[in-house]
């Protein structure tokens, strides 16, 4: 049985904050032993990928603690709750789910009857079936024509996360020989957003998918009527063109406006629900159900290591630790993603929404208050263009913030030409394994203006090519940190009510219903 207490009850965390500076990691790396400690510090993952922490200010006293406080804390114990079907999001009263979408990890989950598991399954094979007559030329538009393009209409979780695993994947499918149909995706209320997309295809050949678990927000709403306008203007039945993927409960399940409805239930939040028919309708249809059957098992992989209550022998975990000690001994306000593969543009954008919708709280699981600093703030960029734009900051500014590279051997479609002795990915790998190297090192300088302190902490999770499965596991890795940090915090990490004010006052200022600041506001748009 677990108890859920905060940070600031147990006694390893005291001991935690004992360690504050306790590891000097520019003295640490220095000569052979760093070389000792980058071989040392590293823990394999599923599909091929291994985190390395060597470049984290953790030593064996810290590691130590970190492994007491994840068991004091009862991290995995949590997590196994979690996925045999524990009611875990206090806020919404659900269960959280999303595990269990890629495999079973436990037992059985029914929920008024329904295996939950065969829930997911089911829905999976009817994006997969219904992805397969669209390739073949079963399910075509009203001439008969095949449909080439995709469509998604969505925002959050219902669009970061499937646009981040689609570009993720779109080059690595046509080298592959996996590009079924071109995918886009429109979500912003912004008209731009939507007029460009529909600009930029042929909509008598496309298929739109209508991605709202809730049904009920504006922007996608306002989109579908949108792209509605837009066919019915081309000519076109909506109708036959138009594809749902919302929850059972949700106003768009009960409309027959649609060529087909996929369904997802309340315990799979938007942010965790690329792996529900948000994210597999499309890259089933984009890629094909088999890369999307791929995807999942890299989760699931990920998943299993993710149950071992040996720190040292659990990659998801071990980071979240890394982590709670950055954020919580060390005092680094803010963390980066940073991956050297511009097949990843969109990743840290979807860990925005990941990371800061699940722990930006500040109140614990029993809506009080908590006295300790809770969830970082998300950014990055992929490398080395990075490194043109934010670096300075990160080697030179006042603020320390702790990075979380990320890079892979080999490119995906594997074009490349050697300049000066090199090919442009021995390049793009010399500058991740430098930037590591600068950053915890540093150069000393008599020119304070071009001194490098060092001693700025990162890790980086390396693997050899950025495959459907090693995306699967990258996700899932992160995923499970963020699951297993705010266990720590004991915050519900699986509820938004942060985010709902303000679609409030949006309301207030579209219906007229509006005073003071507002009003004046709205006024200045002439609303
Ligand atoms: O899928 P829905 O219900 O349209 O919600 C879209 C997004 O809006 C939010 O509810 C708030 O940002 C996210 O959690 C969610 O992913």
């Amino acid at each position: 049985m677990v108890t859920w207490n905060n940070l600031d009850t147990l006694k390893s965390y005291d001991k935690l904050k004992e360690l504050k500076g306790h590891v000097d990691i520019k003295e640490a790396m220095a000569g052979e032993n760093g070389a000792k400690r980058v071989a040392e510090y590293t823990v394999p993952m599923a599909s091929g990928l291994n985190f390395n922490y060597a470049a984290k200010q953790v030593d064996d006293e810290v590691l130590n603690v970190l492994a007491e406080l994840a068991e004091e804390q009862q991290l995995v114990d949590k997590f196994e709750e979690l996925y045999n079907g524990a009611v875990i999001n206090t806020g919404e009263q659900r269960l959280v789910l999303h595990h269990l979408a890629r495999r079973q990890l436990g037992k059985d989950v029914i929920v008024d009857g329904v295996n939950k598991r065969d829930f997911y399954v089911e829905q999976q094979k009817k994006a997969a079936d219904f992805a397969n007559k669209v390739h073949a030329g079963e399910i075509t538009n009203e001439a008969g024509e095949k449909f080439t393009t995709v469509v998604q209409i969505g925002i959050g979780g219902s669009d970061l996360g499937p646009r981040a695993l689609y570009i993720a994947l779109e080059n690595w499918a046509k080298t592959n020989g996996f590009d079924k149909m071109e995918a886009k995706f429109i979500s912003n209320v912004d008209p731009d957003d939507a007029a460009a997309v529909l600009n930029s295809i042929d909509v008598s050949r496309s298929l739109f998918i209508v991605v709202s678990k809730s049904g009920t927000t504006l922007e996608t709403l306002t989109n579908e009527a949108f792209v509605k306008d837009a066919l019915v203007k081309a000519g076109l039945n909506p109708s036959k063109h138009m594809l749902t993927a919302t929850s059972e409960t949700s106003p768009l399940a009960k409309s027959d406006d649609y060529l087909e409805a996929f369904f997802m239930d309340d315990f799979i939040g938007g942010r965790y629900s690329s792996v529900s028919a948000v994210g597999g309708v499309i890259l089933s249809l984009a890629f094909g159900p088999e890369i999307f059957a791929r995807i999942l098992n890299g989760m699931a992989d990920e998943d299993k290591l993710a149950t071992n209550k040996n720190i040292k022998e659990n990659p998801d975990l071990l980071d979240a630790l890394i982590g709670v000690y950055e954020r919580n001994v060390q005092g680094y306000p803010e963390t980066a993603v940073l991956p050297y593969s511009q097949a990843l543009s969109r990743f840290p954008a979807h860990l925005q929404q990941c990371d800061m919708e699940s722990n930006g709280k500040s109140v614990n699981r029993f809506g009080e208050r908590v006295n300790y600093v809770t969830g970082p703030i998300i950014f990055g960029e992929p490398g080395t263009n990075g490194q043109h734009s934010f670096y300075q900051l990160l080697h030179q500014g006042t603020d320390i913030v702790p990075l979380q590279f990320v890079g892979f051997k080999d490119s995906q479609i594997g074009t490349d030409v050697v300049i000066e002795g090199s090919t442009s990915q021995k390049k793009l790998c010399a500058n991740v394994a430098a930037q590591i190297v600068a950053f915890a090192c540093g150069k000393d300088d008599e020119n304070k203006n071009k001194n490098f302190e060092g001693g700025r902490p990162s890790s980086i999770i390396i693997g050899d090519q950025l495959t459907p499965e090693s995306l699967g596991s990258l996700l899932a890795h992160f995923e499970n940190k963020i699951m297993f940090q705010g266990f720590v915090w004991n915050v519900n990490s699986f509820d938004q009510e942060g985010v709902q004010l303000g679609k409030l006052l949006a309301k207030r200022v579209l219906a007229h219903d509006t005073d003071g600041a507002l009003k004046a506001y709205s006024d200045l748009f002439e609303i």
